[in-house]
């Protein structure tokens, strides 16, 4: 049988794992699992922490519904997954290999994630001055860590190593003791100058962090070790890439000319496009910008404008309308309502109720959330509020990226992924709407795709940035 890469994506509401043929570069299996790792914030901290057993679990719910006989083939393993969030662990018992061939968690924290909104705006703006042209917000590893310093600092005592989920687990498929963390991953924490590859040591030294906790940095698309045992009929041996970001991953499953733009919608929402070979990000953070710069391949930077109110916000409706309607005494499925909700929509094919979707604020504007404005006794119905939502969430997006910027920059073509974008053809319609631009669906466009093709590139010695800029 020939050989396969494992490419997996540790997103924030589910786990996806693909094999990917090594020759043709063909999709040959492929499977998702929900997490449900999300934790009560029972301290009132507007704290934002999964499970990382719970996250495994699904990692190995995932992995084992790939056919056995093809994961005895893989050649590489690559993971992806939810960027900025910060996990703790104690080098060499951060994880338990007593079952088998899987491995469970052990001395380690909650994952604290992206969306974790500990952090105010008062308290970041009193942290140190970052040397990057990346601003920090609440959410970001960094930030975190600092909040950790100030708020439980004996907290921290308990742990020798940090880092992004996906980290995680490519730490302990290796057997490493510490953690090694790509630019892509490092630039989502705060404090890491993407133009020297380095973290603000001296910044965040002479602020009392504990940079023992800072991971060493890897290349995008280098291989950080070796599995250090069989898992689920994955050969021990087998070489694992350091840990990518998945909205990179996300571009580099679909991105085929340098004037396509990528829409991925999954938890959260993100609109990209790749910067020229040669372009140079900023001095400083553009704390006010809805674009950021982030690293891609070999110093390329994508253009992305990241709203953290995407797939989440139409979560939130759901349930919010499940637990109302369960105190009928009724329950719903979540996929029996997406189905319904859907329904509703696409037989009200527009509606002049306005939501602006921001229930999480934006990193740029914290402080807007969500309206509903423009209500009538005539558009309540849930078709007309379903499809106001996902206009919503889409005019957000584009409000942050719009058309004319996009339009500057030589984009033609937007390409959607993610699987909120797949599941629901009202958000599709209204991408469509949104921005008049030729909008393919890419087929196999997702982030675990993305990890995968790019290990597979690099096992032929394609450079890493599919799209060639002179
Ligand atoms: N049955 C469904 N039908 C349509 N959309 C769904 C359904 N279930 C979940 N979703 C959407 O998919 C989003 C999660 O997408 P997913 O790709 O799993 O996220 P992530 O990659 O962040 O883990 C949810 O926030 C929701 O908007
Ligand atoms: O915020 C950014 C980049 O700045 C996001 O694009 C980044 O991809 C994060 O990983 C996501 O917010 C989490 O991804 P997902 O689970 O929503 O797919």
């Amino acid at each position: 049988m020939s050989d396969v890469l494992l490419g997996i994506d540790l997103g924030t509401t589910s786990v996806k794992a693909v094999l990917l043929a090594a020759d043709s570069r063909a999709v040959v299996a492929a499977h998702s699992e929900p997490t449900a790792a999300d934790l009560s914030d029972v301290r009132g901290i507007k704290a934002k922490e999964q499970d990382p057993g719970l996250i495994i679990d699904a990692v190995n719910r995932c992995v084992e519904q790939l056919p056995r006989d093809r994961l005895q083939h893989v050649c590489r393993v690559g993971l992806t997954g939810q960027m900025h969030g910060v996990l703790f662990w104690r080098a060499n018992t951060g994880c338990d290999w007593s079952d088998g061939d899987s491995f469970t968690p052990r001395d380690t924290s909650q994952l604290v994630t992206w969306q974790d909104g500990r952090c105010s705006s008062d308290f970041l703006s009193a942290l140190p001055k970052p040397q990057s042209h990346l601003a920090v917000s609440t959410g970001f590893g960094c930030a975190t860590i600092f909040w950790y310093m100030k708020h439980r600092p004996k907290f921290l005592e308990d742990f020798t190593v940090a880092g992004t989920i996906q980290d995680y687990v490519v730490s302990m498929l290796c057997g490493l003791d510490s953690c090694v963390m790509t630019p892509q991953n490092a630039a989502s924490w705060g404090f890491f100058n993407t133009a020297t590859n380095q973290w603000n040591e001296n910044v965040l030294k002479a602020a009392g962090f504990p940079i023992r906790l800072l991971p060493r940095c890897a290349p995008a698309g280098a291989l950080v070790g070796q599995t250090c045992s069989a898992w689920h009929g994955v050969p021990a041996g087998t070489p694992v890439g350091a840990a990518l970001g998945d909205f990179q991953c996300s571009v580099y499953s679909c991105m085929s000319a340098p004037a396509d733009a990528v829409l991925n919608i999954s938890t959260s929402a993100q609109l990209t496009f790749a910067l020229p070979a040669g372009f140079t990000p900023p001095d400083s953070p553009q704390i006010e910008s809805s674009i950021s710069y982030f690293p891609y391949f070999d110093s390329s930077y994508l253009a992305v404008a990241a709203s953290l109110n995407g797939g989440n916000v139409l979560a939130t409706f759901v349930e919010t309308l499940t637990a109302w309607i369960k105190e009928f005494g009724v329950e719903l499925s979540d996929s029996c309502m997406y189905e319904k909700l859907i329904g509703c929509a696409l037989s009200q094919e527009t509606s002049d109720l306005m939501v602006s979707p921001t229930i999480l604020g934006e990193r740029h504007d914290p402080r807007r959330l969500g309206q509903v404005t423009n209500i009538s006794a005539c558009n309540l119905s849930l078709g007309h509020v379903f499809r106001a939502l996902c206009r919503g969430v889409v005019s957000n997006v584009a409000s942050m990226m719009p058309l004319e910027h996009l339009q500057r920059a030589g984009v033609s073509r937007i390409v959607g992924s993610g699987s909120a974008l797949a599941r629901n053809e009202v958000l599709r319609q209204e991408v469509e709407r949104a921005f008049p631009l030729q909008v393919d669906y890419g087929q196999n466009a997702d982030s675990a795709v993305g990890v995968a093709m790019v290990l597979c590139d690099r096992l032929h010695n394609v450079p890493g940035n599919p799209c060639m800029f002179t």
